[in-house]
């Protein structure tokens, strides 16, 4: 016979798994529940395939409840987490900043095959500091600097550079309205700046649109370039010879970039494809 424990709750994996079919589709919420199980309640996973029951303290159980409403009013489950994997590290996320994308990952994967370690790296609208902490991690030597205008952003990225233990200068910038100084050199200059246009809103699902700063995701419909136009405008005066723009892009405009770039000036265009197949990373010299 078990001791008897007082003040605790059994709960099933199915009542979570149900209750969050009512917002999702059933494979949504079967992934969802175990993310709540194994990574938030603890539950291992073999438990939880075999379907048993959690043993939950009062707080837990409050913990779930307020858990499970905010995942039912469709907020991304990272922020509900507070964390975002990147590159095998773990980020602090929460309303305010940019979840970080399997598509930047790829960005960076190049740049770590391209960029050499000592590199003055400028990472600009840099949300959590998913690419400039990478870059600062991976290339011990590197010296980077990142910008954005939100503070939110900036406090976000400032507290996971601590928590990673990188090196990255952080300052807070419009790059729309920013008029270098003299002797601000870098060798590379990467962005994943607002590149969404508003047409596209249309399909984006609710939990992106309901929940991530629109600061960061949107551009007119009439100027979807705006963001690139004008890091490539500061890319003539900061750019060292022969450094280099890396960008993620809105997979409709990689031609449209690519042309905007080489009439700046700027030569070796590289338009890459993401491993969705879409036009995804555009790449070019000084
Ligand atoms: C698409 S998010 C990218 C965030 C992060 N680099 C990532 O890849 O997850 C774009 C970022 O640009 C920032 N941003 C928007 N307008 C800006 C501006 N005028 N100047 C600087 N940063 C800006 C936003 O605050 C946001 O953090």
């Amino acid at each position: 016979m078990q001791p008897e424990m007082p003040n605790v709750m059994t709960v099933s994996v199915s009542h979570i798994r149900h209750a969050l079919q009512e917002s999702y589709s059933v494979q949504e919420a079967a992934n969802l529940s175990r993310i709540v199980c194994c990574e938030m309640l603890g539950q291992t996973a073999v438990d939880y395939y075999l379907g048993k029951d959690m043993i939950l303290s009062p707080k837990e159980m409050q913990d779930l409840d307020t858990i499970l409403a905010r995942l039912r009013n469709f907020e991304p489950i990272q922020y509900v987490q507070g964390t975002a994997r990147f590159l095998e590290r773990s980020y602090h996320v929460a309303p305010g900043v940019l979840i970080p994308r399997p598509e930047t990952e790829e960005l960076v994967e190049v740049m770590l095959k391209e960029v050499p370690s000592g590199a003055r790296i400028l990472d600009i609208g840099t949300g959590s500091g998913c690419i400039a902490i990478s870059l600062s991690k991976m290339l011990p030597d590197a010296k980077v600097t990142a910008w954005d205008i939100s503070d939110t952003a900036l406090r976000i990225a400032r507290r996971n550079n601590e928590a990673l233990q990188a090196s990255v200068c952080f300052v807070q910038r419009d790059v729309l309205a920013y008029v270098p100084g003299s002797g601000e050199w870098y060798d590379v200059i990467v962005s994943n700046p607002p590149y969404v246009t508003e047409s596209e809103k249309q399909e984006m699902e609710r939990n992106v649109l309901d929940w991530e700063p629109f600061s960061a995701l949107f551009v007119p419909d009439n100027d979807p370039l705006l963001f690139y136009r004008r890091i490539a405008e500061l890319g003539k005066g900061m750019l060292a010879s022969g450094g280099r723009l890396y960008f993620e892009i809105n997979r409709a405009f990689g031609e449209a970039t690519a042309t905007m770039l080489r009439a700046q000036g700027y030569t070796n265009l590289r338009v890459l494809k993401d491993i969705s197949g879409n036009d995804r990373i555009v790449i070019a010299e000084r």
